[in-house]
């Protein structure tokens, strides 16, 4: 019987190390974090997901918690965070998870990390363009890089709401503001749009998806999405019909997703998968890996416009170097034109939400 309760006791206090704030689990007296025998978690980086309990914010949960980079995940949203942080915290893996709900609670989300992903904000429904999400994302947007630029002024930031076009000059703008800007450290991430050109590359070739790099370039909305064909490693060519069918499908990959879910949001898996790429590629910079080089729309100079997607070589500082656009044959030189032309008032549009 003693036996029995001491046992008790104990899972009871390991079960207590995960639970995060706010959960109604205090009722059993013995649950307390503080009695845990362990404090911490493996070394490694700290992160934060801003948007965890959504769509892309849960699975990407899931794979950030197996990241063996991570020693802390810190779950923020407004809505239902203590679910998700106590189902993730129950995974065998190396990070402490922790959530956090609300406004109230996103400093203390922020404070310390190394690295944010910011998944929030309203997802597309059919007939909508990305543009569509501005008026309310670029305030969601807007409020969260304010809590950066005072928390963790240092972090990497990893930004996914829509649109990236003019979220990601939103966020330079609050950061310039608020005078901790570094544009090493403020990437958009394009990554989904190289995992589907990956994948219909490799289709249409024959080979494992694994095999193939197609960069994409420019931006991460319709016309703005650019791949280059005339690159694919290995090297290899394609028909005309090709090159139409596939540039076609890469640009249009996030409203084929949209249409298929037919109102219940848009692409939240394969991004999640596209974003937990980025984010090791990421760590894996931070912690001074050499060779790491990834898609991101980031400050450039790599064309007139003052932000553009290109291949950028990561490292500790983050954005060590912006790689060149490489030779384009005249389809793609078409393609940079239209792109950069519809890229030039998005970003005009996220730097005026602020400047206004
Ligand atoms: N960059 C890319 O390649 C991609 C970007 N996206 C974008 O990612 C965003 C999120 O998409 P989903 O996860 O599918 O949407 P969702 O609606 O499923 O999840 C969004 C989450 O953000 C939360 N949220 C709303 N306001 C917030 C705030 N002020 N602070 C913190 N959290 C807040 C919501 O409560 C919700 O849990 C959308 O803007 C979508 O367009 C989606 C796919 C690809
Ligand atoms: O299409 C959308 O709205 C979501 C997105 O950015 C993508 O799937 O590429």
């Amino acid at each position: 019987m003693e036996r029995g309760a001491e046992a008790f006791r104990r899972i009871s206090r390991i079960s207590s190390h995960l639970q995060p704030p706010g959960s109604k689990v205090e009722d059993i007296s013995l649950l307390r974090r503080e009695d845990c025998r362990s404090k911490g978690g493996a070394p490694g980086f700290k992160v934060a997901l801003l948007g965890a309990s959504g769509g892309i914010g849960q699975p990407l949960a899931l794979l950030m918690k197996m990241n063996p980079l991570v020693s802390a995940l810190h779950l923020y949203d407004v809505v239902n965070t203590p679910g998700v942080t106590a189902d993730i915290g129950h995974m065998d893996t190396g990070a402490v998870v922790r959530g956090f709900l609300g406004q109230p609670q996103l400093e203390s989300a922020l404070t310390g990390m190394d690295l944010v992903i910011i998944p929030a904000g309203v997802p597309r429904k059919p007939g909508m363009t990305r543009d569509d999400l501005f008026n309310i994302n670029a305030g969601i947007v807007r409020t969260l890089c304010e809590g950066i630029a005072k928390c963790c002024p240092n972090a990497i930031v990893n930004l996914i709401s829509n649109p990236v076009n003019s979220t990601v000059p939103i966020a330079a703008e609050v950061f310039k503001r608020a005078g901790t800007y570094d544009p090493k450290r403020l990437l958009g991430v394009t990554t989904l749009d190289v995992v589907r050109a990956n994948t219909f590359v490799a289709e249409v070739l024959g080979i494992d998806p694994r095999d193939v790099d197609v960069p994409v370039v420019g931006g991460h909305a319709g016309v703005t999405i650019l791949p280059l064909l005339s690159q694919v490693n290995p090297p290899c060519s394609f028909t005309t019909e090709e090159i139409r069918y596939l540039t076609d499908r890469i640009q249009n990959g996030g409203t084929e997703v949209v249409e298929a879910k037919a109102g219940a949001g848009s692409a939240t898996l394969s991004m999640a998968y596209a974003a937990a790429k980025f984010a090791d590629a990421c760590l894996r910079g931070l912690r001074g890996d050499a060779g790491i080089v990834e898609c991101s729309f980031v400050a450039s100079q790599v064309t007139e416009l003052p932000f553009f997607a290109t291949k950028v070589r990561l490292g500790r500082g983050g954005v060590e170097e912006i790689l060149p656009l490489g030779p384009l044959n005249e389809f793609e030189r078409a393609g940079l034109e239209k792109a950069k032309k519809e890229l030039a008032g998005s970003i005009q549009k996220g730097v005026s939400f602020i400047r206004k």
